[in-house]
């Protein structure tokens, strides 16, 4: 398993109090016989340490995506995938405050007395959605909008995330007129594969690195829901270098009829701002 979490912290001296609620947790929630100790839970946790690659299968889980959003009370998901030889097969996304009813212009997707939602995808087996307690399963679509001025788009709530300036640009050039909706974590990938938004841009600072656990489960289900999830060349992001995903320049992922003008905008504003 390639996982986002390590035990170092909880392994600390001044840990000890956190360490034993969590195992509390751990064994109030888990259906076993037996009682697993601290060092059992520890244990479990550094089972994570894969570190991917193209060979064999590997599961990539993200616990907490969007620990920002989670702090605040906002949106945050739950993200496990399995890559098969280097490549996304299935992908679960759960994102608790996430409304089963679409999120959109109005709403920055915060209003956290929500049901909460799950998507899941198998590759070739399309994207569905279902509330968290298990109802309600429904095939998932992406926006059909072929017009840029009709679409709206999701980005990162934290500007030190993505860059808001450049999406901002390229948002002017495309026509968008809605305003950015700003939530965290991989629920953008859920709320795109329903066709809440037409469009979702990623642009991190010069520097950082993407994880695959960031983005293996929301990009199956975006895919398998018929769109199209790319680096800002037009390059399929590839899940088989391990832990890291080699990018040019961000994330882009829409429908295909949107893709021809999104891409060009997205070069020229990119070429305007070097
Ligand atoms: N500097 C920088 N640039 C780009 N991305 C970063 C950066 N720092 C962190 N991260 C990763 O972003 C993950 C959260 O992404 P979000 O889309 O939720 O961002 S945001 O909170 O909405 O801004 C977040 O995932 P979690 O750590 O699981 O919250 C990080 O892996
Ligand atoms: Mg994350």
């Amino acid at each position: 398993m390639v996982a986002e979490e390590d035990s170092g912290d909880l392994r600390k001296d001044d840990s000890r109090e956190i360490l034993d609620r969590i195992t509390l947790v751990v064994n109030d929630t888990l259906a076993t016989e037996k009682t697993l100790s601290s060092e059992d839970v520890l244990t479990a946790i550094d089972k994570g340490r894969s570190e991917g690659g193209p060979e064999g299968r590997h599961w990539v889980l993200d616990p907490i995506d969007g620990t920002k959003g989670f702090l605040r009370g906002d949106q945050y998901a739950i993200a496990l995938a399995l890559l098969d030889q280097g490549r996304v097969v299935l992908g679960v996304l759960a994102c608790p405050n996430l409304p089963l009813a679409p999120i959109g212009k109005e709403s920055q997707g915060s209003d956290t007395h929500q049901d909460g939602c799950l998507f899941s995808a198998v590759i070739g087996e399309g994207a569905y959605m279902q509330s968290l307690d298990g109802f309600s399963v429904v095939k998932v679509n992406v926006s059909t909008i072929e017009n840029p001025e009709e679409a709206s788009f999701f980005e990162s709530f934290e500007a030190a995330h993505s860059s808001h300036d450049l999406t901002s640009s390229i948002a002017k050039k495309l026509g968008v007129k809605a305003p950015p909706v700003r939530i965290d974590s991989q629920a953008k990938y859920g709320a795109l594969s329903r066709g809440d938004g037409a469009i979702y841009l990623r642009f991190p600072h010069a520097g950082y690195r993407e994880k695959i656990w960031d983005h293996a489960a929301g990009s199956i289900v975006v895919t398998e829901a018929g769109g199209v999830v790319t680096d800002a060349a037009g390059n399929p992001l590839d899940f088989s270098k391990g832990k890291y995903l080699d990018l040019y320049k961000g994330i882009v992922a829409s429908n295909r009829q949107l893709m021809p003008k999104l891409f060009k905008a997205i070069q020229e504003c990119i070429a305007s701002s070097l």
